[in-house]
């Protein structure tokens, strides 16, 4: 299995590439079928909270600091990060405990959908251990790598993380990742070998791979089984003991970090905030430090995993804020907040999310297009790490040009668009930026700089007038049983990848990293890794032509003359298809009669032929653009 584990972005200049930091992560082959215990276990929990004890449990104003955990949830891809949250909620009594309980951070539909995390959630939970009581305020973060973003935001936000690990799978490229963003941030991390319970969970295994590839010894692994809560009690336990308070001071002037937001059609943008110094409540005013405007706060309140509104937040809580912000990007990810006239030094921000993969979207239907526009813009309010540019198109019409963190990003943002705003879109295939460096000074004072980002291949600018091409680089890393190695090394060269390390992490498993370029991987690299067939050819611009004008020849039309497909590269043709023209029989008249009259009128309908061809203008039906165009992830 196949998931990109952080990235950003460089250039490969010429054959020197430089690497960015980021890593694309692989596995093939080996993912279990799942098996589960027949019954769950039992296991102790505290009773749910009445409405009175739920008040009197947040007011926070005499609770102590030291009592307090902020941790989030950190792991691979479907290694049980909502299910261990599922049950530390019911643990903690937040929740109910029935069988119904699956995923209960993962909100939106779309995550309910596909199983998986897209957004970051937070949960305050209580917890009582060895006659104290504790304020634990956990992080359910998304595993997939275009989400990585609203990892490390997060993480902005806590002093420790669990970091999942599946007992079977063993650590994978996103364990990696995921691990290295605790470490650089300096958080204590505690290890959890979950699904144990399977029948070919092998934790002893994944306790060596921890103890060898992150250097913790593998006695600090906690071996649980999430599924049947076998065990989980001992992961709060070691969140309490492992795990320091926040450092914080609630006498200081307020100082808030916004690590997340979300946009509600009725209260405006609601900020996820954690604070590092003093007091927030309701009729603040309170500063951006970012933008410098001034807003009175409505309302505070917790997560519990629902918003529940608290009459004040302090140091050292991580809960919601609502001040009448209109837009998110007035909530700015990594943003302070501070309160009127008492500024402070803002936290280190965040660096912001860049946009790596492009794809056009119009709407299917142009007179859909102010409806399409309202959407995106909704959807947008929520996202703030797609990028909007207007683009219009002679074949699709208007539309616009949105920049994605990559192609899962894309999808969900596509399958959002129709789920919640019942939009129906044409999504071209995607690409990858591209950077240009100029040699024509009359282009160079045109776009008023020497290197010029593309997003958008028809704006190409013509190869006469560049020094040179640069395209975006990755960093990726494979973890694959040993016996697919070989197979793996003649693929990633296959996709210009250059190797950079290699090493084993058990006996039989190797962690390579390559650097990749992007545009090489971004679409199908999942796909051919898991079929691991060998011969890909190294030049695929003479077949993605070909493929091309076959497509555009199997949907255009027939005409009464011959029409020439050709997919070019600048002036050079690299495929060429034709549709053959209808052919009107000219001698269906002559019966019999003279040979030299049937030439006669042969060559005459051959003439006529010629001349259509060099001025016939033919009319592409709108359909065909849409049946060559469509990508296979807005079907
Ligand atoms: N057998 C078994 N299955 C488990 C266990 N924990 C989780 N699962 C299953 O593994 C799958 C993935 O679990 P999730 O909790 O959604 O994983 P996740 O890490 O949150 O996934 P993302 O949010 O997409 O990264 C689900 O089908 C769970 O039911 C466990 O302890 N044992």
């Amino acid at each position: 299995m196949l998931t990109f584990v952080g990235r950003g972005w460089g250039c490969a200049r010429a054959l020197a590439p430089r690497a960015t930091g980021a890593s694309l992560l692989v596995v093939p082959g080996s993912r279990p079928a799942l098996t589960f215990g027949a019954a769950r276990e039992s296991w102790a929990t505290d009773r749910l909270y009445s409405a009175a004890d739920l008040k009197e449990k947040l007011d926070m104003s005499r609770f102590p600091v030291e009592n307090i955990r902020n941790f989030s949830i950190i792991a691979h891809v479907d290694h049980g990060k909502s299910t261990l949250a599922d049950r530390l909620l019911e643990l903690t009594g937040t929740i109910d405990k029935t069988k119904n309980n699956k995923q209960v951070l993962d909100k939106l539909q779309v995550e309910r959908e596909r199983g998986i995390t897209v957004k970051a959630q937070t949960a305050s939970l209580f917890h009582n251990y060895e006659g104290k009581q504790y304020l634990l305020n956990l992080i359910d973060t998304p595993g997939h790598v275009d989400f990585s973003y609203e990892v490390s935001r997060s993480l902005a936000a806590c002093q420790g993380v669990l970091l999942v690990v599946d007992a079977n799978e063993g650590i994978q490229a996103q364990t990696v990742a995921n691990f290295f963003l605790a470490f650089e941030a300096q958080l204590s991390v505690i290890p959890v070998i979950n699904k144990i319970d399977l029948k070919n969970a092998d934790p002893e295994r994944v306790e060596n791979q921890i103890e060898k590839v992150f250097d913790i010894p593998s006695d600090e692994c906690i071996k649980i089984s999430a599924k049947l809560g076998t065990n989980v009690e001992s992961v709060l336990q070691a969140v309490i003991e492992r795990i320091p308070p926040p450092k914080v001071h609630r006498k200081n002037p307020l100082r808030a970090l916004v690590f997340d937001s979300t946009f509600d059609h009725y209260r405006g943008v609601v900020a996820n905030v954690a604070l590092f110094d003093g007091v927030v409540s309701k009729g603040d005013k309170i500063v951006s430090a970012h933008t410098q405007k001034t807003y009175e706060v409505n309302e505070v309140g917790v997560l519990n995993p629902n918003e529940q509104p608290t009459h004040k937040l302090y140091a050292g809580q991580v809960g919601y804020l609502i001040a009448g912000m209109k837009d998110v990007t007035e909530a700015q990810i990594g943003d302070t907040l501070h309160l009127h006239k008492q500024p402070v030094e803002p936290l280190p921000g965040f660096k912001s999310a860049k946009p790596m993969v492009f794809a056009g979207i119009y709407p299917v239907d142009q007179s859909e297009y102010n409806n399409l526009k309202s959407a995106i813009e909704k959807l947008t309010l929520n996202d703030s790490s797609v990028t909007i540019h207007r683009d219009s198109s002679l074949a699709l019409g208007a539309g616009w040009r949105l920049g994605f963190l990559g192609l899962l990003h894309m999808e969900v943002f596509n399958q959002r668009l129709e789920q919640e705003y019942n939009a129906s879109v044409i999504l071209t295939t995607p690409t990858v930026p591209y950077k240009a460096v100029l040699s024509s000074s009359k282009l160079i004072k045109e776009y008023r700089e020497k290197e010029i980002t593309i997003i958008n291949p028809a704006q190409f600018p013509d190869k006469s007038k560049v020094t040179e091409y640069l395209e975006p680089v990755v960093l990726g890393t494979i973890i694959t049983p040993d016996e697919y190695t070989g197979k793996i090394m003649m693929l990633c060269q296959a996709r210009r990848a250059v190797q950079k390390n290699m090493m084993f992490i058990d006996q039989n498993r190797v962690m390579l990293k390559y650097l990749f370029p992007l545009n090489e991987i971004v679409v199908d690299f999942y796909d051919s890794l898991k079929s691991l067939s060998s011969g890909y050819a190294r030049d695929k611009a003479h077949s993605i032509g070909k493929a091309m004008c076959e497509r555009l020849k199997d949907c255009l039309p027939r005409q009464l003359f011959e029409i020439a497909i050709q997919a070019s590269i600048g002036s050079k043709i690299i495929a060429r298809e034709t549709v053959k023209a209808y052919r009107k029989n000219v001698l269906a008249k002559c019966y019999g009669g003279d040979i030299t009259r049937k030439m006669k009128l042969l060559k005459r309908q051959a003439e006529g032929k010629k001349k259509l061809r060099k001025i016939g203008n033919i009319e592409v039906p709108k359909d065909t653009f849409i049946k060559v165009l469509k990508t296979q992830s807005s079907k």
